[in-house]
Parts: C-alpha cells; sequence; structure tokens
C-alpha cells in the first residue's frame, strides 16, 4: 500500500465494536442527527430499516429523525417508510421549481433540504440486514474527533457483492489517488457526515455521488478529514451486470472529471443483447448531471427544517 494510505488506514480506521451505545450517545452532547434513506423501489426492505433506527431513536435519543427521500418508486416503499415511522418526501416536492433528475445522488442532495440535523447519516434503502450499530458505528469517529468530516462504512462483501468496487473503483483510486487505497469500500452508500461539508459539495446525482463526496472532501480538506469503520459484513450483491456497468462507468466519469475536468466525455454507455441470432445494442445514459452545493440555492438558507 502506498504508505501515506498505510498510515492513515493505521489512524482512521476503526471497528463498530469501538463504539458501543452508550459511548457514543455521551459523545452527542448538543448535536442532532438524521438517518437519510434514498429510495427506489425498496418495499421490501425499507420497513424494516426504518423500524430498526426509529426504535434507536426511541429508545437512545440518538438519532432526532428518520428521513426518506423517494426517487419515484412504483412500489409500496413511501407506505412501507411511513408506516414504519420515516418523514417521507417525493424528490419532486423538494425543490420542484428545479429540474427534476433521477438518482440516488440527487434524492441524497434533496434531503439536506428537509433533514434538521447536524450530522447526516445515509445509509442505502436496500439492505437485507440492518443493524443499529451501523448508525453507532458511523457516527462514532465524527462525534469523537473534530477533524473528521465524513465517515465510510467498510465490511466483506461476500461473492459475487461489491464488483464495481473492486473491478472498476479501487484500482481507478489506486492509481490516481494511491493515498486512498486504504479505503476498503469507497463507495458504501452508508456513511455519515456533518452538514457542514455536505452542504459546501456538489453531489453527482446518480451513482457517483459518493466516489464525488470522498474525492472532494480530501481534495478540500485532507485524508485526514475521512475515516472508516467496520460494520462486519454486508450481504447484498448479484446486481445485474448490465447495470453494474452503469455504476461503474459513473465512478469512471466522476474520477476523470476531477482528474481531467476539461476532456470531452461521452455520456452514453452502449451494452449489447442478444435477440434470436441478432446481437443488437442497447445504449445507457450515463455519466449523469450534478447538482451544485446546496448552499449556492437560496431556499436552502430559508428553509425551514
Ligand atoms: O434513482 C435511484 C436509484 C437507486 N436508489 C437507491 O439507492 C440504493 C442502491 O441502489 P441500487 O440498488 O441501484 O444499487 P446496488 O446497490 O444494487 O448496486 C437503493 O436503496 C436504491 O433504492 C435511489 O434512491 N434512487
Ligand atoms: O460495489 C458495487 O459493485 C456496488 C454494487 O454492489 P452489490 O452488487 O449490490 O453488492 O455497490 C456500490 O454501489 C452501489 C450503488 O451505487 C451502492 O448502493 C453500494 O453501497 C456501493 O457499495
Amino acid at each position: 500500500m502506498h504508505p501515506t494510505a498505510t498510515s492513515w488506514f493505521d489512524r482512521r480506521t476503526s471497528s463498530w465494536r469501538d463504539w458501543p451505545l452508550d459511548r457514543v450517545a455521551r459523545l452527542k452532547g448538543d448535536a442532532t442527527v438524521t438517518v437519510a434513506l434514498a429510495t427506489l423501489d425498496d418495499e421490501q426492505t425499507v420497513g424494516e430499516i426504518v423500524d430498526g433506527v426509529r426504535i434507536l431513536a426511541d429508545q437512545t435519543g440518538l438519532v432526532d429523525e428518520v428521513v426518506v427521500v423517494d426517487s419515484g418508486s412504483q412500489d409500496g416503499t413511501m407506505k412501507a417508510a411511513t408506516d414504519a415511522g420515516a418523514t417521507v418526501y417525493h424528490h419532486g416536492d423538494i425543490l420542484s421549481e428545479h429540474e427534476l433528475l433521477p438518482g440516488r445522488g440527487d434524492a441524497q442532495w434533496k434531503a439536506l433540504m428537509v433533514a434538521r440535523g447536524d450530522l447526516i447519516v445515509y445509509v442505502d434503502a436496500d439492505l437485507a440486514e440492518f443493524r443499529s450499530y451501523f448508525i453507532t458505528g458511523l457516527l462514532g469517529p465524527l462525534l469523537s474527533e473534530p477533524d473528521v468530516s465524513l465517515v465510510k462504512a467498510c465490511y466483506d462483501r461476500p461473492h459475487p457483492g461489491g464488483q464495481v468496487t473492486e473491478l472498476m473503483a479501487r484500482p481507478l483510486l489506486n492509481v490516481y489517488f494511491p493515498e486512498l487505497a486504504g479505503m476498503v469500500q469507497p463507495l458504501a452508500g452508508e456513511y455519515a457526515a456533518r452538514r457542514s461539508l455536505l452542504e459546501t459539495l456538489p453531489f453527482a446525482v446518480g451513482h457517483g455521488v459518493e466516489t464525488g463526496l470522498l474525492l472532494d472532501t480530501v481534495l478540500e480538506s485532507g485524508l485526514d478529514a475521512v475515516a472508516q469503520v467496520d460494520l462486519g459484513q454486508r450481504t447484498h450483491g448479484g446486481g445485474e451486470l448490465a447495470a453494474l456497468g452503469e455504476v461503474a462507468t459513473a465512478v469512471l466519469h466522476t474520477v476523470l472529471e476531477r482528474i481531467h475536468p476539461n476532456d470531452p466525455r461521452w455520456d452514453t454507455l452502449t451494452q449489447f443483447n442478444r435477440v434470436k441470432d441478432a446481437i443488437t445494442a442497447v445504449d445507457r445514459p450515463v455519466g449523469g448531471g450534478k447538482r451544485p452545493p446546496i448552499t449556492t440555492i437560496p431556499q436552502y438558507a430559508s428553509r425551514s427544517s
């Protein structure tokens, strides 16, 4: 490993076991915490995750609110999340005068408009096994280290999980940003950050969001502003290969945008299907847009939350 990455890894990696609930609750002080979920057709999983966070909120006060921003689910996601006790928004109802854009990054960005917390914990809404220590673990370094602004989850991902991480994100970061080679899960959708950081950064609207936030945090605040917490194991995966190709391309765009900002980049990924004896090209839009730092949106300063 690059020596800078090795020393960062040693300084800034902890385990959820280092952050028991009573310790994290003591550290919380006056800070307020929002758990935010971006959803799209997650009716099978979102209720249990919200439920788990609500129990933590009601029984310990560690979490102040659970907010869901839905990207336009066609299933019962919004009802399941509401029934479990989250405050649920359709993405079109937040900053509705702005162009509606698809994507999880956009929903995470919009969550900043409606969340009240000083600290925001994002959790993927399609986790099959949510554990409350995901929240306590991610909050631990933020609450105990004033210099840390972004805490990423890390975990083992049994095969075939995490293929984009292993085949695109980590190789690419190792080549261009070797000081980040100690990041176990740079794409993790479970991460916690200070609002004061998130509100100053652009958000890729799609699957590039985590890569962009990670790189921009390091570029602007230095490597030590980032920590990672081992949450054990995350079992999810084997996403359809074509969809993973789209995620991989979004990651590639996001990294290249930071290295060669003025280079042209083609925003379509061509994939192929076989229909009977013919191979047919299927174009997917990729690269995606991005939202500016939310502090540049006038309604942000006057929001009611
Ligand atoms: O437009 C979107 C696309 C995805 N997601 C959520 O982002 C998480 C991860 O997305 P996805 O399942 O596409 O990625 P995977 O983890 O399968 O690669 C899930 O909770 C999705 O519901 C979202 O909120 N809006
Ligand atoms: O690393 C990967 O290959 C992808 C997909 O992993 P899985 O096939 O869901 O285990 O996971 C990353 O990207 C997802 C979409 O942006 C996020 O939801 C995951 O949190 C992230 O680890």
